[in-house]
């Protein structure tokens, strides 16, 4: 007989074994990591010596001015949001590795060092907790909208992220959903060459365009989560997309422009209904009824082919999320309707963004590019068409998306409330202090990364397994802090659960890219930058596109 703590032993282990990607996990949802009393010890140790003998009190750690109301006047009038990130990297060359932020009422400690990051994570807790967005919070308030794991917290959020997890993010999950990536990103690649060859200049049998691709991104982006998450194509690729698409793209857009200057204003304020939080709200409603068409339609399809909301779930006729979780019917359809309404708000700039760093990159640095593009040619070869075979033969598709993340982190800070005191930099940190890691000044820190600013996807290769090529080089270093470099999908149990789908369809992306076409730019100069929630380009890159023979 298995007594109940033996099953509960074999229960998390079994759940950790079958959670992708176990290393850079870093602590799944079930909590199962090792919290436990070796790292305690650690900690107190740490404590007790300190870099400098004592540990310094939170009122020494270096800050910005502690006038955070002043600060927020300040941010305003010198438009400083759009350049937060690189705000955060001066500060970082002036003050050092950690620092105080005060704005509005709010008092961060900002921090880059891996080191510290691990500390922070072994202090997460078994529900950890990220910065409110109080504009999304507010908008589900006041239309009387459930939360999706996004903006949950506690054990609610926990037992709706699990189900999710078994949809989106365990490798049974990503096997279901691969093949439909690779359906859209070998048609995006279809279309995109007859576009090269209608429009383009022809040379020596080689059609070239030059032109910015970031509309047929969103387009790509947004026909790819809508194939992983509804089961349907919705026609991005024809020659007369549909403008409800089109409105839905340019909703999320709004939506992410007007979160980052209301996020400091006090939630009682919001509900003035300035312009900015009318708009703000508009882009959401818009979001959420795009959502609701076609959770309708899926909720009639099902009905239609004779399956029950609730029934037992038929995993091998999949096509899409949204099917499954109304199938299984263990979460309601309000959460349902809540989660996946969020996983689309949150799975088409995310991806589109990266995709116009990644092409530029590929694009002003042709070496790198010849070799990513070996590599693809070679596996695709041995693969025989299997998208999974293609990826695994690889891995430089891989680190040129994991390469393309630590120069242009989506999202540029990470947020963790810490549930006990941590000392960071020989500095305490009280429990519930708002953390923030910085991951913008992360990846370009010479203190973590050998060249940083160099695009180097194959300084990735052999990272997991602990392989090593130089002093600070990502891949060298195998003491405290190890596997805390490549965070641009967070870490540990709340680690963004849309991570597989954009690893995968980012990385099919590339590939048929690549096999199709030689990318190049007349200027290698760099991109500029802005912030508005998601780090996007300045003006959006323009590509030539050359096709190369099959
Ligand atoms: C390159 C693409 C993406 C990046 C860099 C990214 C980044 C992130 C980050 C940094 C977080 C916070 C994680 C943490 O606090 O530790 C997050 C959370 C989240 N992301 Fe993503 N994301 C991407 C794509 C996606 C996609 C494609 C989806 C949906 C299909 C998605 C949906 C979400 C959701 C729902 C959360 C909240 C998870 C939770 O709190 O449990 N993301 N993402």
């Amino acid at each position: 007989m298995i007594t109940s703590s033996v099953r509960s032993v074999v229960r998390s282990r079994a759940l950790r074994a079958s959670v992708p990607g176990d290393r850079e996990m870093k602590g799944e949802v079930d909590g199962g990591v090792d919290r436990g009393m070796a790292r305690e010890k650690e900690q107190r140790d740490r404590r007790r010596e300190g870099c400098s003998g004592r540990v310094r009190s939170f009122e020494e750690i270096p800050h910005t001015g502690r006038n955070g109301w002043m600060n927020l006047l300040h941010f305003w009038r010198n438009r400083t949001f759009s350049h937060l990130h690189k705000h955060m990297e001066q500060n970082f060359n002036t003050l050092g590795p950690i620092y105080r932020q005060y704005l509005g009422s709010q008092c961060s400690v900002n921090i880059l060092l891996p080191v510290d990051i691990a500390e922070l994570f072994h202090s997460e807790g078994q529900n950890p907790r990220r910065m409110t967005l109080q504009p999304w919070d507010t908008h589900r308030e006041t239309r009387k909208h459930s939360k999706g794991v996004f903006l949950k917290n506690g054990a609610e959020w926990r037992s709706d992220r699990l189900l999710l997890n078994r949809e989106v993010m365990l490798s049974s999950a990503v096997r279901r959903f691969l093949p439909l990536l690779d359906e859209v990103a070998w048609d995006f690649t279809r279309v995109l060459r007859c576009k090269v060859q209608a429009e383009g200049q022809m040379e020596n049998d080689t059609h070239t365009l030059t032109f910015d691709p970031s509309p047929e991104l969103f387009r790509f982006a947004l026909e790819a989560s809508c194939h992983v998450l509804y089961g349907e194509r919705i026609g991005l690729f024809s020659s007369e997309p549909s403008q409800e698409s089109e409105r839905f793209i340019w909703a999320v857009e709004r939506m992410l422009n007007t979160t980052p200057p209301l996020l400091y204003v006090p939630r009682p304020l919001l509900r003035f209904h300035t312009p900015l939080w009318t708009q703000h709200a508009t882009a959401w409603d818009h979001i959420f009824s795009h959502a609701e068409e076609r959770i309708q339609r899926v909720y009639e399809r099902l009905q239609a082919q004779g399956g029950s909301v609730g029934g037992a779930a038929d995993s091998s006729q999949f096509p899409g999320v949204l099917r499954l979780l109304m199938e299984r019917g263990q979460l309601p359809l309000e959460l349902i309707r809540a989660n996946i309404t969020e996983l689309m708000a949150g799975g088409v700039d995310t991806t589109a963004v990266p995709l116009q760093f990644a092409l530029f990159e590929l694009a002003r640095n042709p070496g790198v590019q010849e070799c990513v593009r070996a590599q693809v040619q070679s596996s695709w070869l041995r693969a025989e068409g299997n998208p999974h075979k293609a990826l695994q033969g690889a891995p430089l598709l891989k680190g040129t998306v994991k390469e393309t993340l630590r120069l242009y982190p989506v999202g540029i800070t990470v947020q963790r409330y810490p549930v006990r005191d941590v000392v960071l930099q020989n500095y305490h940190i009280p429990v519930g202090t708002l953390v923030q890691v910085c991951l913008y000044p992360l990846g370009r820190s010479q203190d973590v990364f050998q060249d940083p600013l160099t695009f180097d996807p194959g300084r990735w290769i052999g990272a997991e397994a602990g392989e090593g090529r130089g002093r600070n080089d990502v891949t060298a270093e195998t003491g405290s802090g190890a596997g805390f470099r490549s965070l641009a999908f967070g870490f540990g149990a709340r680690q963004c659960v849309g991570r597989r789908i954009a690893e995968n369809e980012m990385q099919l992306f590339l590939l048929h890219i690549l096999k199709n076409f030689r990318l190049s730019v007349s200027s290698k100069e760099e991109l500029s930058t802005k912030y508005t929630l998601i780090l996007q380009p300045e003006s959006p890159p323009t590509i030539t596109f050359s096709t190369l023979s099959d």
